[in-house]
């Protein structure tokens, strides 16, 4: 397994299955912004919710292909063995993402536990050996990777721009992004404006 991060903004994220497990993907799928069609005859009351609130797409019918073929990822999780074989067996010919929920190996992704703080974004995977350890260990980060983390890291993300723009020597850029991560400026946000100071005095955009 090769864990990458990527961008599905734009792309059609299909999960078909309408029930418990369905709801937690799309609630999932809402917190990274991405809006998924969700698929299936039976269709659980909150994601009818979620629906009239524009945070799922609801196509309430029995799974085609024609409902996958343009999507980029799909999430296969009805309660018939069959079609989630089949339809994974038919994505992964054709080269998509598929998470099979149940059996693994029939897909070819996983959803890991994720602690997201703005940018910052931890996540723990066991490659499906226990979904249980993974939420246990996001959890127990959550504690050390505080609400600071959010603004931290958006400091982090500006002060990286400015410097990739504006500071032309390799050493010197490497200097200010290296001191960034002193603890301090997690720590004491008055700090980071001291740093930011520093750095457009000495480096004044033209
Ligand atoms: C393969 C995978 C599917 C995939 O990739 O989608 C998968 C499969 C299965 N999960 C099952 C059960 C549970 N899943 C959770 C929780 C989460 N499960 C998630 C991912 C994954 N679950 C992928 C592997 C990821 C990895 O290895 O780390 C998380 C991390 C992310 C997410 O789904 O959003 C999310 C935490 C969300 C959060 O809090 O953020 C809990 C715990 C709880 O609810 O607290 C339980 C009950 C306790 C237990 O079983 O441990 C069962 C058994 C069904 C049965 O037969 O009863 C199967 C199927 C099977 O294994 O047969
Ligand atoms: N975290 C995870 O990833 C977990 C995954 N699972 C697996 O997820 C599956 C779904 O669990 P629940 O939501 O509780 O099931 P459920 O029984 O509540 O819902 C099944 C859904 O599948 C839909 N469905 C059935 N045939 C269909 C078809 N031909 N086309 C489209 N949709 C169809 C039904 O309409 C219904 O919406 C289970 O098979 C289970 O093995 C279970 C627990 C945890």
């Amino acid at each position: 397994m090769f864990p990458i991060m990527v961008d599905a903004a734009d792309q059609k994220i299909a999960i078909v299955g309408g029930g418990p497990i369905a709801l937690h993907k799309v609630e999932n799928l809402n917190r990274f912004g991405i809006v998924p069609d969700v698929i299936a005859p039976d269709i659980h009351p909150a994601i009818w919710a979620l629906a009239e609130r524009g945070l799922a797409v609801v196509h309430q019918k029995p799974v085609e292909w024609a409902d996958l073929a343009d999507a980029f990822i799909i999430m296969l999780v009805t309660d018939n063995p069959d079609v989630n074989r089949t339809m994974a067996e038919r994505a992964r010919a054709q080269q998509k993402i598929v998470v099979h929920a149940e059996q693994t190996d029939l897909g070819n992704a996983q959803i890991p536990a994720v602690l997201k703080r703005g940018r910052l974004l931890i996540s723990v995977s066991t490659s499906g050996a226990s979904p249980s350890l993974s939420t246990h260990i996001r959890n127990r980060l959550e504690e050390e990777f505080d609400e600071r983390y959010e603004e931290y890291v958006d400091f982090l993300f500006e002060a990286r721009q400015y410097i990739k723009k504006h500071v032309q020597e390799r050493p010197e850029r490497r200097h200010w992004l290296k001191k960034a991560v002193e603890a301090r400026y997690l720590d004491y946000p008055d700090e980071r404006e001291h740093y930011m100071a520093d750095l457009y005095s000495r480096y004044p955009a033209l």
